[in-house]
């Protein structure tokens, strides 16, 4: 069963006081029933068309007998390689309910050559790939889709019976879908994407990857009644802490799971909160794999651990539907439209207009440290001289953002030495990985640092990178492709659009007046192993 309890006398009384007044408002029981006016009159019209998560666990049921059939068929045609291709809200839950079903998906939310290129050279024979977009008009997705219907033809393979989409009705991708004979799987169009862990999106790449997603709707369907109630109602609790916490000053969220049996929620998490709060100013910022600094901002949500201020307890299903529950609230105790993400096009729009241009408007680097060419305004010559102008430029109150546009998967290519135990194995890993320059910055100061994938982080956090508060300082790294991948019917490659997306965005975070530097690796693995070494000297 679902509870969030409070460890901590400031998040109770921050939690307790806003909690009264959505009580007296009536607002779980309006919530629950869909009360679109709940985030006032602006946000209303698309409120009426947002609320429909809040019926999933009942609605979704009449998803199985399809996905069942989908499952059926893919087995009897001995595809078990499921490929996903789909961005943030619809690729993030299938990430989380596979990792914790421990059942092999291979995600492909990037426009990463190298990345991609390893999932094309997999079991080709094999791939059944999922193509999952609520809009079907995202670029990724699109160029993906492509790319897999020319391999799959070029090998001789029929498109059609390997190809599964998932996308609104009337979706340029519906139309797609129905021309090419693909299995299609029609979606709720009045579920938001960060909204839709329990719907096509969440359930069809799960199903097929062997996850057992009816116990997901049980497990929502059991906490749902709850949502409606004034006390022991998860959502409520779990809401007043968010947005309690935030209106106190405590805005930035920390999401502690290292001991949880589920695996991976806070990425997901992290793009329903973001996108959702990250507007006009205002938001809260989830940071994860971090640990708190006592600095006083924080709020530290732990999942089934007492190891945060608040903790949440609870199965996969009924976390997705107490968390998009308890973001709404969030959204209606910070005044804005949970609904939306209007910063979000900004950077598609700079990168479309970059893709028109004959090349890319690259610059010319402000200086090389070895593989490293960097891109951007600094008065420091070297990556060490970089990184503490870069650290002293965040604000008492904000963030140092990590936003790396690279291949995901290359760390686990570092050599590791002949007869290494796996302790040995995850040293070699680990400082072969970016992602590890998170923790050595985060060493150096006391402000919040966060790590994102790029082009993936751009329908998540990339929201509340340009609506929400700007207090963020932004260190982007892309790097030099030595195999790129041509998109078919486009004029571009996998290679170019990264890039594009990489400095569509940096664009629009320069435009803000934000301090933003671009790190290009010239050679990719010799230029993450500069990184880390300059983030280690003082
Ligand atoms: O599912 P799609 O229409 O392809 O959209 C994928 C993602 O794209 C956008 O960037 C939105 O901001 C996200 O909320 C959404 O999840």
């Amino acid at each position: 069963m679902m509870e969030v309890s409070y460890r901590e006398e400031g998040v109770a009384s921050a939690a307790s006081s806003v909690a009264g007044r959505l009580v007296a408002d009536g607002v779980p029981a309006r919530l629950a029933a869909g009360d679109p006016t709940l985030w006032g009159e602006d946000a209303e019209r698309e409120a009426a068309v947002r609320l429909g998560w809040l019926t999933l666990p009942r609605y979704s049921r009449e998803l199985l007998p399809v996905l069942g059939g989908l499952v059926e068929r893919a087995r009897a045609a001995g595809l078990t390689n499921v490929v996903l291709a789909g961005m943030g809200g619809s690729s993030l839950a299938a990430e989380v309910i596979c990792a914790t079903a421990d059942v092999p998906l291979t995600v492909l939310d990037t426009t990463d050559p190298g990345q991609v290129r390893r999932a094309l050279g997999e079991q080709l024979d094999a791939t059944v790939l999922v193509v999952a977009g609520k809009s079907g008009s995202t670029v990724e997705t699109d160029s993906l889709l492509r790319i897999y219907e020319r391999l799959f033809t070029d090998a001789g393979l029929a498109p059609a019976g390997r190809v599964v989409v998932v996308t609104d009705p009337g979706s340029p991708l519906e139309k797609r879908a129905v021309e090419a004979g693909y299995d299609l799987v029609l979606a709720q169009p009045d579920v938001g994407g960060r909204f839709s862990a329990l719907s096509a999106f969440g359930l069809v790449p799960s199903a097929l990857a062997g996850a057992d997603v009816a116990r997901l709707l049980d497990e929502a369907g059991e906490v749902l009644p709850l949502l409606s109630r004034d006390t022991g109602n998860p959502g409520l609790d779990l809401g007043a802490a968010l947005g309690g916490a935030a209106l106190a000053g405590r805005d930035k969220l920390l999401l502690e799971d290292q001991l949880s049996a589920i695996t991976g929620l806070p990425d997901w998490i992290e793009q329903l909160v973001a996108e959702s709060t990250g507007k006009q100013g205002r938001g809260i910022l989830p940071v994860v794999g971090a640990d708190p600094n006592e600095s006083g901002d924080e709020l530290v949500v732990a999942i089934e651990t007492d190891l945060g201020d608040v903790r949440v307890d609870g199965p996969l299903g009924a976390q997705f539907l107490v968390w998009e529950y308890a973001t709404a609230l969030a959204g209606l105790l910070l005044e804005i439209n949970p609904f939306d993400q209007p910063n979000v096009a900004e950077s598609k729009e700079n990168t479309a207009a970059l893709l028109a241009l004959p090349d890319l408007p690259a610059g010319a680097p402000a200086f090389v440290d070895g593989p490293v060419e960097v891109y951007g305004g600094a008065t420091a010559r070297d990556l060490p001289g970089l990184f503490a102008e870069l650290l002293n430029a965040i604000p008492a109150d904000g963030y140092l953002s990590i936003m790396a546009f690279l291949d995901r998967m290359a760390a686990f290519d570092a050599p590791v030495p002949e007869g290494a135990d796996f302790e040995q194995m995850t040293d070699a890993w680990m400082m072969a990985d970016p992602a590890t320059l998170r923790a050595l910055l985060a060493l150096r100061t006391n402000r919040p640092v966060t790590f994102g994938w790029g082009p993936r982080l751009l329908h998540s956090t990339g929201q509340y990178h340009k609506g929400g508060p700007q207090n963020g300082v932004f260190l982007q790294i892309t790097g030099a492709v030595a195999e790129d991948v041509p998109v078919p019917g486009r004029p571009y490659t996998l290679g170019r659009l990264q890039l594009a997306q990489a400095l569509g965005d940096l664009g629009a975070l320069e435009t803000r007046g934000r301090p933003a530097v671009r790190l290009h690796l010239t050679d990719r693995a010799a230029g993450v192993a500069r990184l880390l070494a300059a983030a280690q000297e003082a």
